[in-house]
Formats: C-alpha cells, sequence, structure tokens
C-alpha cells in the first residue's frame, strides 16, 4: 500500500464483468506489456464453458458478477449493453454491501455516466470512468479515450491511464465525442479488416496465392498507416505521391472515387456514431 493507502498498482486485481472478444483484447495486452499476470485477472460470465480459455491462460473464473465484483479493485463492464441491466441486477442482489468504493471502468458502447452512474447509486459506488476501447490493444496498438464520471479520483484516472497508455494511444476526451470515437476508432477495426480483405481478394483475382495477398494488404496498410503518422504529411499529399500522371495508380483511384468509397467509409462512421447513442438511449437511460 502507498502511504494514501491505495494500492500500488502491481497489487490491483482486474476484474471483468463479461469475458468476450474485447475483455480478451484488454487483459491479453496487459499480460503481454507485463504489468500485470493472469493471475490478477479476475472474470466472470453466464456460461462456465465460454470461460475455459481464460481459465486455461491462468485467469480467474466465476459465473457469479459479484464475485468478481467483490475480490476486484477495478472492474471492467464489458458485457453488451442490451446485458448490463442484468448483469448489474445479479450483483446488486447477492453483494452489493461489499463492493462500495470499487473503480468501474465501462467499456459499454452508448451507455452515458450518468445512467451508469445511476445505476451504481443504488449500493452507493460512484467512482466510474467510461471509456472507449479497441480491439488492436491485444497488440499494443490501441486507439482509446476516456471520460472520468464525477465520483472518480485521481488516481483511478491514473489506474486507467497506466492500463490504456499501455496498451495504445490514449486520450481524455469530453463525453460528447464518445459515440463517434467508438465508430471511428472502436468500429475502426472492422472496417480496416474490410478493405484489406477486399485488397487481399483483388490480389488473388488478379493470381497472386491468398496468403500472400492477405500478408502484402496488411502491410500495405500498415506502411501507410506509418507514413501517415510519422511523415507529418496531410493524407492527399500522400497519396499524389503514389499516382504517376497517367499511371497505374491514378486508374485505381479513379475505380474507388466511381465506386463512392469515401461517401461510404463516412457513412459508415456517421451510422456507427449514431448506433452507438441509440443503443445508450435504448438499454440504459
Ligand atoms: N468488440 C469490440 O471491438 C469492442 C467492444 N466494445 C464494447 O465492449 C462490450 C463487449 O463487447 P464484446 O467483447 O465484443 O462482446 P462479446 O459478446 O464478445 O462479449 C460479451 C461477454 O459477456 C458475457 N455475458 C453475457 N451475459 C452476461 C451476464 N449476465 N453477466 C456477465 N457476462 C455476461 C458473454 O458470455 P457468453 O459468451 O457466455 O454469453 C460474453 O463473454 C460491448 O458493450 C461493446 O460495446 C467497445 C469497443 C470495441
Ligand atoms: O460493434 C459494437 O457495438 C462494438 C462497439 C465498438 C466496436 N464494437
Amino acid at each position: 500500500m502507498t502511504s494514501e493507502g491505495t494500492k500500488r498498482f502491481e497489487e490491483l486485481k482486474i476484474g471483468f464483468i463479461g469475458g468476450g472478444n474485447m475483455a480478451k483484447a484488454i487483459a491479453g495486452g496487459i499480460v503481454k506489456k507485463g504489468l500485470l499476470s493472469y493471475s490478477q485477472i479476475y472474470v466472470s460470465g453466464p456460461r462456465m464453458h465460454s470461460l475455459e480459455s481464460w481459465q486455461s491462460q491462468g485467469a480467474n473464473v466465476y459465473t457469479d458478477n459479484g464475485t468478481v465484483c467483490e475480490i476486484c479493485d477495478v472492474i471492467f463492464l464489458s458485457v453488451k449493453p442490451h446485458i448490463l441491466p442484468e448483469a448489474m441486477a445479479n450483483i446488486c442482489m447477492n453483494s452489493r454491501h461489499k463492493i462500495r468504493s470499487k473503480l468501474f471502468v465501462s467499456i459499454i458502447a452508448g451507455i452515458k455516466l450518468e445512467a451508469l452512474e445511476n445505476l451504481f447509486r443504488s449500493f452507493d459506488s460512484c467512482r466510474i470512468i467510461r471509456t472507449m476501447p479497441n480491439t488492436p490493444m491485444m497488440v499494443g496498438e490501441g486507439c482509446t479515450v476516456y471520460c472520468p464520471g464525477e465520483g472518480a479520483t485521481e488516481n483511478d484516472v491514473k489506474i486507467v491511464r497506466t492500463i490504456l497508455e499501455a496498451l495504445g494511444i490514449c486520450y481524455m476526451v469530453p463525453e460528447s465525442m464518445i459515440d463517434a470515437i467508438g465508430a471511428l476508432a472502436g468500429s475502426g477495426p472492422a472496417f480496416a479488416y474490410l478493405m484489406i480483405e477486399a485488397m487481399s481478394d483483388g490480389g488473388v483475382k488478379m493470381g497472386i496465392p491468398r496468403a500472400m495477398a492477405t500478408q502484402f494488404a496488411a502491410q500495405t496498410m500498415l506502411g501507410a498507416a506509418k507514413m501517415v503518422l510519422e511523415s507529418g504529411k496531410h493524407t492527399g499529399a500522400l497519396k499524389d505521391e503514389v499516382c504517376s500522371p497517367g499511371g497505374t495508380t491514378i486508374t485505381g483511384v479513379h475505380a474507388l472515387e466511381k465506386g463512392g468509397v469515401r461517401a461510404a467509409i463516412m457513412d459508415a462512421i456517421e451510422c456507427a456514431a449514431t448506433k452507438s447513442a441509440e443503443l445508450g438511449r435504448r438499454h440504459v437511460s
């Protein structure tokens, strides 16, 4: 313990209510970076068989959400939005008196801090931080944001930043921006996979073996992303550097523009952000 009576980061027990894809990406990233070991990770879900992959890695698994809340210092809420009320009801009934003053970190799309605080107020625990992570955190290339609730302390923010920053880039943002960031960076990996898959398909169509086509498509995306991040140049200028006059690339760019690729991608982000806000309104408000 520190002089303020708070635990050091390496002593923390981290819980996940819901052990699905995003929880696995965060926990996997934490362990890979050496921040904590699986023995310090506690996961709950309704079906033991879904928790077996966690158990085989050394995490502690439970079918009761309340137990994870009782044991852990920091608890990630990592269920789907429509499941949260049911998952919380289970906690409230079983162990509400034991989980006062725990830090809850929501990764749930759409559900606002105010709604979370209302849910938690019933058992006097209002230390909540809302985050929006993404699955590349698993490989240390996450792109995440967070917004602390009114009851979150400076130390709570420090803990969450320690995790998020270790697994990629991380900014604090006003809550009004979270639905949009969720669409761009939370959902974004799926949009990028679709583009990589389509580039790979194009390569295969033109005779490249599948494995090589996918590797080259992914590496090309990675290389282009690094050029954007490291060169400081505008994306339009970088695109122009690839397009020789009368050449192959501008011919391909023309095909993409005819297919409305920019509008389609903008629409995807607009639709995903709108859906995020709608999920929050529909399930917990
Ligand atoms: N996937 C992503 O890229 C991102 C997801 N998010 C958010 O993360 C959250 C989880 O998403 P994701 O990991 O993809 O979803 P998953 O469906 O992969 O995981 C949800 C988990 O919740 C478990 N679960 C179901 N009911 C309960 C319950 N009553 N109590 C406890 N656990 C329960 C499920 O168990 P079982 O399988 O046994 O039903 C499952 O393991 C969502 O709110 C989403 O908005 C945010 C950013 C990115
Ligand atoms: O598809 C979803 O709802 C979640 C939120 C962001 C990414 N996946």
